[in-house]
C-alpha cells in the first residue's frame, strides 16, 4: 500500500499492525483512515467515531512555532484540539488547557536505576516545555512515568523505583508547576515513609505554584495476564477525591480503575470535571476496550475524560510467565499509546500515535459538564437509592439474587 504522505505502508506479518508499533504503518487509526477514505467519507466515518461537538468536528488549534519545533527536533507527535460549550447568558466560558505526555522509557531495562529515571527526565523535559510554552494549565503524565512498567515480572528489586510523595520526581516537576503556572498529575510508584515504608500507586497533584495540593492511590489493582501488581502495592485507601485546582476540579482513575464503573461514578459524585486516566496497557489485551471506557465515562459522567497510555515494548532481563500454559517471555507487549480525550457529549479527540512519544493538547469550554446534565439528566435519572440499596444487600453475607425463574423451565427435567 502506497500513503499519502509517499512513505510506504509496513504490513506486518499477521495483517495488521507492524513490529514497530505502527498500525500497517500509519501512526494511529485515525491517520490510517484519513489516508484510505476520501474526504467525504472520512467526514462521515469521523462523525461517528469521534461524535461531534456543538454540532461540528472537535477543532484543530495551533500551536506557537517553537513549540512545533520542540516536536520535531524530538521526535514527539503533537496534536492540539478544541471542545466548546453553548454561549450561556449567566456565565462566561470556563476555557481550561489541558495536556498529556505519553512517553515510552528512555534506556534498557538493564542500565542503572538512577540513570534509567534521569533519562526519563531528560527525556520528558522538552515535551513539558513544549506544554508550559503552549499554555498548558493542567498537565498529566503516564502510569508509573518515572520507570519501567516493570510489575510484570514479580521481581522485588524494582520497588527501589519507589519515591516519597515529595521525592526526586515531584521536585523534578515542582519547577515545571511553578515555572509554567501549571498544575501536574504525576502518577508514580510511591513509598509511603510514615506507614512502614508501604508501596503505592499514586497520582501526586501539583498545583500551579509547585505546592502538592495532595494525592491518590490506585483504587482496583489488576490481576489479569502479565499485569502482576498486587505482588508489589495493596488497592489504594484515598477514596475518590476530587482535587479544587486553579483550572477546576480534576480526579485520577488510574488505569485498571477505568474498567469499574462504579469508580467513574465516585469521582463524577465528588464533582469532578476532568478525570484523568493514566495508564499503562498493552495491545493483546485491552485496545479494542480503549476507546470505548473512557468515553463511556465522560458521557454518563459528565466529564471530561484524559485517557494516556504509554508506548513502546519494554523488555526485562528475566523471562517470566503468564500463567496461562503459554512460553515464558521478557516483554509485557506493545504499549500502544492512543492518548485522547473524551466529552462529554460523546466527541472526542483522534488519538496520538500507536508508537510514538507524544503531547496531546486540548481546550475545554468546562461549562459543556453542566450543559450535558441539563440536557440528558442523567443525575437526575439515575435512581442512586435504587441501587444504594441492592449494594446494601450484595455485600451482605446472606444476600440473594433476584432471579425469578421461568416454571416451566425445570418442569419437564
Ligand atoms: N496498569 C494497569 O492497571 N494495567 C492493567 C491492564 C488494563 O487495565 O488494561
Amino acid at each position: 500500500m502506497e500513503r499519502t504522505d509517499g512513505e510506504e505502508t509496513v504490513v506486518a506479518e499477521n495483517g495488521t499492525t507492524s513490529k514497530d508499533g505502527s498500525i500497517c504503518g500509519f501512526d494511529s487509526l485515525h491517520r490510517l483512515l484519513q489516508a484510505s477514505l476520501t474526504p467525504q467519507l472520512f467526514q462521515e466515518v469521523s462523525r461517528i467515531l469521534l461524535g461531534l461537538n456543538c454540532g461540528k468536528e472537535v477543532e484543530p488549534i495551533a500551536l506557537p512555532q517553537p513549540v512545533k519545533a520542540l516536536s520535531s527536533e524530538h521526535d514527539f507527535d503533537l496534536q492540539a484540539f478544541s471542545f466548546s460549550a453553548d454561549r450561556e447568558s449567566l456565565r462566561g466560558p470556563r476555557i481550561v488547557r489541558v495536556g498529556l505526555i505519553q512517553n515510552s522509557v528512555a534506556l534498557l531495562t538493564t542500565a542503572p536505576f538512577l540513570d534509567q529515571r534521569r533519562a526519563i527526565f531528560q527525556k520528558l523535559t522538552p515535551m513539558i516545555d513544549a506544554a508550559g510554552s503552549s499554555g498548558v494549565n493542567v498537565l498529566c503524565l503516564q502510569e508509573a512515568w518515572t520507570m519501567p512498567f516493570a510489575f510484570c515480572t514479580r521481581e522485588k528489586k524494582w520497588c527501589e523505583f519507589a519515591e516519597p510523595i515529595d521525592g526526586e520526581s515531584t521536585q523534578f516537576l515542582q519547577e515545571f508547576a511553578r515555572k509554567y503556572n501549571m498544575v501536574i498529575v504525576s502518577p508514580i510508584l510511591e513509598r509511603d515513609v510514615n506507614h512502614g515504608e508501604t508501596l503505592w500507586n499514586t497520582a501526586v497533584i501539583i498545583g500551579n505554584h509547585g505546592n502538592i495540593i495532595g494525592k491518590h492511590r490506585k483504587n482496583h489493582i489488576p490481576r489479569v495476564g502479565d499485569f502482576n501488581e498486587s505482588t508489589y502495592y495493596m488497592e489504594g485507601n484515598t477514596g475518590h477525591p476530587v482535587f479544587e485546582t486553579a483550572y477546576g476540579k480534576i480526579a485520577v482513575n488510574i488505569c485498571y480503575g477505568r474498567h469499574h464503573p462504579l469508580n467513574w461514578l465516585a469521582f463524577g459524585l465528588n464533582g469532578a470535571e476532568i478525570v484523568f486516566n493514566p495508564s499503562a496497557t498493552v495491545g493483546e489485551l485491552s485496545e479494542p476496550m480503549w476507546p470505548i471506557e473512557a468515553r463511556n465515562a465522560a458521557i454518563a459522567n459528565s466529564y471530561f475524560v484524559g485517557s494516556i497510555n504509554r508506548v513502546g515494548t519494554e523488555v526485562f532481563p528475566n523471562p517470566f510467565t503468564s500463567g496461562d500454559g503459554n512460553p515464558q517471555h521478557a516483554d509485557f507487549g506493545h504499549f500502544y499509546g492512543s492518548s485522547h480525550f473524551s466529552a462529554p457529549d460523546a466527541s472526542c479527540t483522534p488519538s496520538l500515535s500507536r508508537h510514538k512519544d507524544g503531547l496531546l493538547i486540548s481546550d475545554m469550554d468546562l461549562n459543556l459538564c453542566r450543559q450535558l446534565k441539563d440536557k440528558w439528566g442523567f443525575r437526575m435519572t439515575a435512581r442512586y437509592e435504587v441501587y444504594a440499596d441492592l449494594l446494601t444487600r450484595y455485600v451482605k453475607q446472606d444476600f440473594e439474587p433476584q432471579v425469578i425463574s421461568d416454571p416451566l423451565l425445570h418442569k419437564n427435567a
